[in-house]
């Protein structure tokens, strides 16, 4: 997993980087704009391209000036330089690579308001305007700079971020800043970025590594993690010679009615197909030869009121909600697998019968797993004004109640009780479709019988599923959460080889 930093953090580790690695400010800055060109050339194949490059009077706006240099170094025939010239501060760095770029035959343009741009044309834009040193919402000439660029019909390119944005604390409700198509971002992404805002500002981003000191970076204290293939293959148990099902574990889903019976089966698939040792599905009378027909391996316990519970103490692990329905009868079932006193996993309908009971909300087993998408947290937790918000209310209750948020979006953020939070990387719109939800609380659930902790099965599962569903999506327009569960058997066997 690799840590994710604040700006200023990031700042010390620039500081650090420079310190210990006896590289000068000026050839780190040098450094960030080759690998931001490396990118830039493979995004920018046509040389004949018009490029703007906009600079402001900081270290942004001195990569983007060594950017320019770099680029007619490229054989790129049409740049112009713009230096944004709105403030007194410009930083050393900065006016060195203007000494160094006023040695080539580029033409540079110096802009002290916003009227002496409206010449300007281009194909691309490079915004180096401002960076992660931004330490205010944009207003006046900067903001009107942010909202003529947006109005250009030209593809833009944004250094580290784009200007205006908050690389963490989340996304102003009105974004006054620009919107890049691509950020070229330097060795870690921006916290924000993971947030659905966040698409006010970039459309994607990619991230170059410019040679900051990792050890130090992963040594700083930090509750944002990014998942990573490497720290997930680490969690995966390989396995054992001579072992058998019982090894395995025996989970429970409890899940599936009448008209979502549907729910169930591709929960329990895709607890088979994460490696339970035994599945068994708690569904009524009237999916027993769905579940008979569709998926032999599994189990049956017919759900009625006598439902012996003293049995389901052997059980390695519980899952309850997918298609459950919200009937009285399911809320008394879903009482009881409180009172067991056993971490569940809890999704969909049992979210929702856990909004209208705050009393057993409050009374879940620790290390229990939840995993609601935005308005299954929101009916758990009152309404929330954007997602920053949203996630800092499930870290807190994750911390307070010793349980795990597994909050689903294209990025979804598990929320641990040490406080830290995942933000898994996996996953793509290919995905978007019904029971989707119903396989993660599946792997999830197969993970935890197989003797994983609660929140290794909540990392990992969410990894798997949105991995699973990258492989799929490779040769698929879209992806049906029947084949996502048929996948995780060789996505596992693929990122452990
Ligand atoms: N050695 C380093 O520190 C490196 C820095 N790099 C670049 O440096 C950037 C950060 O540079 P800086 O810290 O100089 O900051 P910026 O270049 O982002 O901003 C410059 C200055 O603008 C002012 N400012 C902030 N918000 C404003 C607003 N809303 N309106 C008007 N002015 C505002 C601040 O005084 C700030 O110092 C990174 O994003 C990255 O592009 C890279 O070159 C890598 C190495």
């Amino acid at each position: 997993m690799k840590n994710l930093l604040t700006s200023s953090q990031m700042r010390n580790a620039d500081a650090y980087t420079i310190k210990h690695q006896s590289i000068s400010s000026i050839n780190l800055m040098e450094k960030a704009a080759k690998a931001f060109v490396k990118v830039f050339k493979k995004e920018v194949p046509n040389k004949e391209a018009r490029i703007s490059i906009l600079c402001g009077q900081g270290n942004n706006g001195g990569d983007g000036l060594a950017i320019a240099r770099l680029l007619y170094g490229e054989n790129y025939k049409e740049i112009a330089v713009y230096l944004i010239d709105f403030s007194e501060n410009q930083s050393e760095d900065n006016k060195k690579n203007i000494k160094r770029l006023l040695k080539f035959k580029i033409p540079v343009v110096i802009i002290k308001g916003i009227e002496e741009l409206k010449n300007l044309q281009a194909d691309i834009i490079v915004d180096a305007i401002l960076g992660s040193g931004l330490n205010k919402p944009l207003q006046g000439n900067y903001a009107d700079t942010a909202s003529f660029v947006n109005d250009l019909n030209a593809k833009v390119i944004a250094v580290d971020v784009p200007t205006g944005f908050n690389s963490e604390g989340g996304i102003a409700e009105k974004y006054s800043g620009i919107k890049a198509d691509l950020t070229i971002c330097f060795q870690r992404p921006k916290i924000n970025f993971f947030f659905p805002e966040s698409v006010k500002a970039l459309s994607r981003f990619k991230v170059v590594d410019i040679g900051l000191d990792e050890n130090f970076i992963e040594n700083q204290k930090s509750e944002w993690k990014l998942t990573t293939e490497q720290g997930i293959k680490k969690l995966i148990k390989p396995r054992k010679n001579f072992s058998h099902k019982g090894t395995y574990g025996h989970a429970l889903i409890v899940a599936g009615n009448n008209t979502t019976m549907g729910a169930a089966l591709l929960a329990a698939s895709a607890c088979i197909h994460s490696g339970a040792g035994l599945t068994t599905v708690c569904l009524p009378q009237s999916g027993l030869i769905a579940l008979n027909t569709s998926l032999p391996e599994a189990m049956a316990l017919p759900r009625n009121q006598h439902l012996a519970m003293e049995a389901f103490d052997k059980l390695s692990a519980i899952a309850v909600g997918p298609g459950l329905g919200i009937e009285e009868e399911n809320e008394e079932i879903l009482e009881k697998l409180v009172n067991l006193r056993k971490p569940l996993v809890l999704d969909a309908d049992a979210l929702t019968l856990l909004s209208q009971r705050g009393d057993l909300l409050y009374e879940l087993p620790a290390q229990s797993i939840l995993t609601p998408h935005m308005k299954e947290f929101d009916r758990l937790f009152g309404e929330h004004k954007n997602w920053w918000k949203r996630v800092e209310t499930a870290r807190r209750e994750a911390v307070e109640r010793g349980l795990i948020f597994v909050l689903k979006n294209q990025y979804t953020f598990v929320c641990l009780p040490d406080g830290d939070v995942h933000i898994n990387s996996t996953g793509n719109p290919a995905m978007a479709s019904g029971g989707m939800g119903d396989v993660l609380t599946g792997i999830i659930t197969g993970l935890m019988a197989q003797s994983y902790s609660s929140a290794d099965a909540a990392i990992l599962g969410a990894y798997l599923h949105g991995k699973a569903g990258d492989e799929l999506a490779k040769k698929r327009f879209t992806v049906s959460a029947s084949q996502l569960a048929l996948q995780i058997p060789k996505t596992i066997k693929r990122i452990i080889k």
